[in-house]
């Protein structure tokens, strides 16, 4: 079980408890926008919207990790980092997430043009999803790490997200979720390899900190995301310029 946040940081299994506070509270998993989408409670055109601005995320993850590669002179440690980027652009011969993304996009209703051109996306998704990339550049290497640690509690969320659409929503098929079961293999192996490396990596209880900052940080990312979609989508305030779903 988690511990409360006022546990010294003395050592890798107090980091990794205070890690794991993190995520049970500022997950975004928690976010009342993932409740309506799981629940069954939002329309087609809320979906696509969700969709839409989640390609942004989708497809900057592999600049993400190319920076954090570039952060390394340690060639075992990008060795290990590489395979994310191949993950999401998959290869010459065979699809990687990004495709698998768009599969659900197609399966939306979607215009691929349109989703790949991100012109409908909200600014905040934007500016959330350009600030993790900034974070991984500015700050330090053990924080870059750090921030890639939502996916500690990203395979629950797509068991419920895989569980919650297939059952609730008619315009949704198994073929269309195959990103998120091909996930539940991909995230717990870089989800502990970055766990292991900052348990490792992180000395002091000032480092500890840091990468307790680092994850929170990209809680936040990731929340103010939801947070977006709620306001235009739910709310109804739509900013000009951003994607107006059909009368759905
Ligand atoms: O569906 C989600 O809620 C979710 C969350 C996260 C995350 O926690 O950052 C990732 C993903 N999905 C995901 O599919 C993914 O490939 C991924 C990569 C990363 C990362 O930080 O490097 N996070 C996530």
């Amino acid at each position: 079980m988690p511990t409360e946040p006022n546990e010294p940081l003395d050592s890798p299994e107090a980091l990794e408890r205070r890690l794991r506070w993190i995520g049970a509270t500022r997950y975004h998993s928690l976010h009342p926008f993932h409740k309506l989408l799981h629940g069954g409670k939002l329309n087609k055109g809320q979906v696509q919207a969700w969709a839409l601005n989640r390609y942004y995320y989708q497809s900057t993850i592999p600049l993400k990790d190319a920076v954090v590669l570039s952060r390394f002179r340690d060639r075992q440690i990008r060795l290990e980092w590489r395979h994310r980027i191949e993950d999401h652009d998959g290869s010459f011969d065979s699809e990687g997430g990004i495709e698998r993304w768009l599969q659900l996009t197609d399966g939306l209703g979607l215009d691929r043009a349109y989703v790949e051109s991100t012109d409908g996306i909200l600014a905040a998704t934007r500016f959330a999803v350009d600030a993790y990339v900034h974070f991984v550049r500015d700050k330090t290497p053990l924080e870059a790490v750090a921030s890639s640690l939502t996916e500690l509690f990203a395979p629950n969320l797509h068991e419920e997200r895989i569980a919650g659409m297939l059952q609730h929503y008619d315009f949704i098929s198994p073929a269309v979720m195959t990103y998120f079961k091909r996930r539940l293999d991909q995230a717990p192996r870089d989800a502990e390899f970055a766990l292991n490396y900052v348990m490792e990596h992180a000395r002091t209880p000032a480092e500890r900190q840091a990468v307790c900052g680092a994850l929170t940080f990209k809680t936040d990312c990731l929340w103010v995301q939801q947070d977006a979609l709620y306001h235009a989508y739910v709310t109804g305030m739509i900013p000009a310029g951003a994607f107006r779903p059909e009368a759905a």
